[in-house]
């Protein structure tokens, strides 16, 4: 189990009992889905661990840029005022947060998310809701969102495929997934840079904070992940009837846009 956030805005009237028509488990309406990050096992564990620190080692480490690529991730999703979306494995929110922007609040505010408490609370952000799933199961009806954006989440999911197809399933037709990770570079330059950063930067600074084994993860985690030309055929595989693998920050990182 893990994280997800849906930000559903909502007109008054039907269209808010019918946005709850499409949750599996049929919330009660008004009903506060309160995010909890679940510690199922080691891998939500070792999210947990970091979620402290999560935003801080990340402006370090990336310059701030982390926060662009998450804005080009959510652009990417096409995600547009009114619209209902979906960021799955959203952590501590950074995706979720920008996609509630994007969608704003239509009407009646039917949510009250989780709330984070930070200066910079928006009133767009009740129109999120914090939920405990796992994109390999997720608890809603076919063809249920407009978007959905996933920012470091593929990679460490257990069940790529499964998990794309879930996404596809909760997917309108003609509706774009975003998915932003690490690219699995096929250049041994860019590949070595970012192993170097990672070896060299990342696992030093993240040891500070007692994150050393977590941050080491990450690298193994890497390896592991498909490349853009991989990702773009897992996409297709899973029923995508197009998908486009970009890289950014020179390579170090990748968003694959999936369109249904
Ligand atoms: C938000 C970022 C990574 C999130 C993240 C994802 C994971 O799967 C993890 C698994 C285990 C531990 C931690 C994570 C995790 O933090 C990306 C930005 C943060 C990166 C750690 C920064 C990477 C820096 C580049 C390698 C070099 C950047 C050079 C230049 C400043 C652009
Ligand atoms: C590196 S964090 C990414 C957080 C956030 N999306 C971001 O961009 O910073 C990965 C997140 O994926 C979640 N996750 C991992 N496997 C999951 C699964 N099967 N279902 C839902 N969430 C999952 C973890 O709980 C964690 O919050």
């Amino acid at each position: 189990m893990g994280t997800l956030a849906a930000a559903i805005p909502v007109t008054a009237g039907p269209t808010a009992a019918s946005g709850h028509a499409g949750d599996r488990r049929r919330r009660r309406r008004g009903s506060v889905a309160v995010r909890c990050s679940s510690a199922a096992d080691e891998r939500q564990a070792l999210f947990s661990r970091i979620a402290p620190v999560y935003d801080h080692v990340h402006d370090v480490l990336s310059l701030g840029q982390h926060r662009t690529w998450k804005r080009i991730c959510v652009s990417w999703s096409m995600a547009k005022r009114g619209d209902r979306v979906l960021d799955l494995c959203c952590g501590s929110g950074d995706l979720a947060f920008l996609l509630s922007q994007k969608v704003g609040l239509d009407g009646e505010q039917l949510q009250t998310a989780a709330s984070r408490q930070d200066q910079r609370w928006k009133a767009c952000y009740k129109n999120i809701k914090w939920i405990e799933g796992d994109a390999l199961d997720l608890p809603f009806t076919d063809h249920y969102f407009d978007a959905v954006t996933v920012g470091y989440g593929l990679r460490n999911v257990v069940d790529k495929p499964k998990a794309m197809q879930e996404i596809l399933r909760v997917l309108k037709p003609g509706s774009r997934a975003s998915v932003l990770d690490f690219n699995k570079s096929s250049s041994f330059f860019t590949a070595s840079l970012q192993s170097w950063a990672i070896d060299n930067v990342v696992v030093p600074l993240a040891s500070s904070y007692g994150l050393t084994e977590e941050y080491k993860y990450l690298k193994s985690s890497i390896s592991q992940y498909l490349t853009g030309e991989e990702l773009e055929k897992l996409a297709t595989e899973a029923g995508f009837s197009s998908a486009k693998h970009y890289e950014l920050g020179g390579g170090l990182m990748g968003n694959l846009v999936a369109t249904r």
